[in-house]
């Protein structure tokens, strides 16, 4: 751990005076040093207690402590991309004391969000936004006649989405005063892919970089604090410190600065200063350079910098490693997958920027050929595999599900509408817990399920899923899709290899009578508890796995509606999906003008907020008890024993 500078100051004197940036504004280069040696333990000592994400707030904790001391927050409005490193900046706005509660329940967003604070002009969670909010908002502030500065501070992995060229493409023709931080720490969430990422090294083996950096190291050495005189000459050197030309940023029309040591205060106080006292109307680019996991060494020595970390022992670092009952769904997946690609060495498969959260790691260390990290490109991944296919690969694209909303129109226009058979495997799908709305996967199937000749699978445990994977690599003629949770299985064996399915076709997984619940995706293990419990009441329903959002299993559906007189809908997805698409067949068969009574039990039409997902499903009902609750509601009986 980073020893803390010698201001001969106690520990934690200058945070406990902290309540808000203001009182920093005045603080000395030292102090500055000093506190950010405290908001470093401080977000070290909660996220070891809450989990979440650390590494990134350990590498910005300088710059979020020099933006705040330079620009006057929240008059001056910046904004996280992404959002996940803005620990240190909840720390110095008045969140400290919540700390711990991030991410639970009532507690903490893990993001920034405009209802948590005033210090939060925008929300976020999904990345590259950043650059179109300033914008917004510099360009709202000018209509206003106001003239706060607007900073946006994105990082070099978020620097790779499209979203972030279109605004910079605006903004370099806006006219509107601007400032973006780039954070370069060289990493995403894995190590950065892509051209921008080598064009971004090549400016840090320029020359300035190295000598603003002796300068002001021998500026440090001749010159006696305070270092006013240092910074002076260094504001200096920072004022002229414009590349010769030639970076990507200037030729979008941003007015270049740096790179500069984002750790080193002698650096970023002078250059911030300037870039906020310059009368230049271009937008600025300012590039800091910062390492990701910076002062807590078990962040620096680990291969991700513990980006994404559940609790872990201060000491040591050591992660708690939870006791897993059953393997996660996306290690099955990447088993599953894996298992197909051995035999046909046309399944390729796509990640944008999550080869961990996908597993898609995994295959790539068996088939580093076929396996394509696009960076935080979604809209890219997707036309990219359409292209593959169409030159007869079978590429899956795996992307979270809420990822995947940013590459609808790509889905639909580039992959869908043509029938390619690109393999969509969509994890995260459902309630995430901790990462709240912004993450949540509740969509897929309302905004998939709309659009014709595509399949959609929603396997009900992880050796359906294993099934899922086989059958879309059989599925050649159109597109395909298959959905799964966040987090481990239900622990059922699992096949060397999955099986095709026939497609369209669900399975009855337990007669009964009365009631039918249509069970669709992996909510099945709570449905067949709650007919566990019911049937002890003596109502007995049957279970269906329909295992098929699209096409939906007509004769099956229809059959049940025939022979029960109530069916419940299960899904882990919003309005729009499983329910809609059961109640649109049974309503145009006339299935309903018998009176039979139908209850669709889905997401309620809200955004669930961040919590423990067994409790997030408890609130929303979606578990066994509010199964149980919503038949003996609806067929009149008391939770007592029903009436045989
Ligand atoms: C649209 C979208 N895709 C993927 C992610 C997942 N994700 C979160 S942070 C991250 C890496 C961001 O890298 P960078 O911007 O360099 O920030 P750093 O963590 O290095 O500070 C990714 C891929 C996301 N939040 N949003
Ligand atoms: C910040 C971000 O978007 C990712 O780190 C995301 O939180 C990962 O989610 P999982 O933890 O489900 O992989
Ligand atoms: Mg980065």
């Amino acid at each position: 751990m980073t020893p803390p500078p010698a201001t001969g100051k106690p520990k934690s004197s200058l945070l406990d005076g902290v309540s808000s940036p203001a009182d920093i504004r005045d603080f000395s280069i030292e102090e500055l040093e000093q506190l950010t040696y405290e908001v470093r333990q401080e977000m070290i000592q909660s996220v070891s207690f809450t989990g979440g994400h650390l590494g990134a707030g350990l590498g910005v904790a300088e710059l979020t402590v020099a933006i705040h001391h330079i620009f006057d927050t929240p008059r001056d409005r910046l904004i996280w991309d992404v959002g996940h490193q803005a620990y240190p900046h909840k720390i110095l706005t008045g969140r400290r004391q919540r700390m711990r509660t991030m991410r639970q329940g009532g507690g903490l967003s893990g993001f920034t969000r405009r209802s948590e604070s005033e210090y939060d002009p925008f929300g976020a969670g999904h990345s590259s936004t950043s650059i179109s909010a300033a914008l917004g908002m510099a360009v709202a502030r000018d209509l206003k006649g106001a003239t706060n500065n607007v900073i946006a501070v994105i990082g070099d992995g978020a620097m790779s989405a499209g979203q972030a060229y279109e605004a910079m493409n605006n903004a370099g023709a806006a006219g509107s005063r601007l400032i973006v931080i780039l954070n370069d720490n060289d990493m995403s969430i894995a190590p950065p892919v892509g051209a921008l990422s080598a064009h971004l090294s090549r400016l840090l083996s320029s020359p300035s970089y190295h000598s603003l950096r002796h300068l002001v190291k021998d500026l440090a050495h001749l010159l006696p604090p305070p270092l006013e005189r240092a910074v002076g000459r260094a504001e200096e050197y920072a004022r002229g410190m414009v590349s010769g030309g030639g970076t990507l940023f200037e030729e979008l029309g941003f007015y270049y600065v740096g790179p500069i040591d984002g750790h080193n205060f002698e650096h970023l106080l002078p250059v911030l200063k300037n870039v906020r006292d310059s009368e230049e109307t271009r937008p600025v680019l300012l590039h800091v350079v910062t390492k990701k996991g910076r002062g807590y060494p078990p962040a620096e020595a680990a291969a991700d910098k513990y980006h994404g970390v559940g609790r872990f022992d201060v000491l040591t670092g050591q992660l708690e490693k939870p006791k897993a009952n059953a393997p996660s769904y996306t290690s099955v997946f990447a088993k599953a997958l894996i298992a197909e690609a051995e035999v046909d060495d046309r399944v390729v498969a796509i990640t944008a920027a999550m080869p961990g959260g996908t597993g898609l790691d995994k295959f790539g260390d068996r088939f580093p050929a076929r396996t394509f990290d696009v960076g935080i490109a979604e809209q890219h991944a997707v036309t990219f595999a359409g292209g593959l296919a169409t030159e007869g690969f079978k590429p899956f694209c795996a992307i979270y599900s809420s990822f995947l909303q940013r590459a609808y129109d790509q889905v639909q226009h580039d992959v869908v509408l043509q029938k390619l058979p690109v393999r969509f495997a969509i994890d995260r799908a459902g309630l995430v817990g901790a990462d709240g709305a912004t993450h949540a996967g509740s969509y897929d199937m309302a905004f998939l399920g709309c659009l014709p000749d595509i399949v959609i699978m929603c396997p009900s445990d992880e050796a359906e899923l294993m099934h899922a994977v086989a059958t879309a690599v059989a599925i050649d003629d159109r597109p395909s899709a298959f959905r799964y949770p966040r987090g481990e299985g239900v622990g059922v064996e699992l096949p060397e290899r999955g099986t095709v399915m026939p497609i369209g076709k669900g399975r009855v997984v337990r007669e009964g009578n009365r009631v039918a619940i249509l069970s669709l995706g992996t909510r099945l293990a709570e449905v067949l508890k709650a007919a566990d419990d019911l049937t002890a009441r003596g109502l007995a329903p049957t279970v269906v796995d329909a295992r098929f959002m699209k096409p939906l299993d007509e004769e099956l559906i229809l059959r049940m509606a025939r022979e029960h007189e109530m069916l419940v809908t299960v899904e882990e997805g919003s309005v729009g999906g499983f329910a809609s698409h059961v109640l649109h067949l049974l309503a145009s068969k006339g299935a309903l003008d018998r009176g039979l009574k139908v209850r669709p039990l889905a997401l309620p039409d809200v955004f669930v907020e961040h919590d423990a997902p067994m409790i997030q499903y408890e609130k929303i009902g979606l578990n066994a008890s509010g199964i149980v609750a919503t038949v003996l509601a609806t067929l009149g009986e008391t939770r007592s024993m029903v009436s045989a």
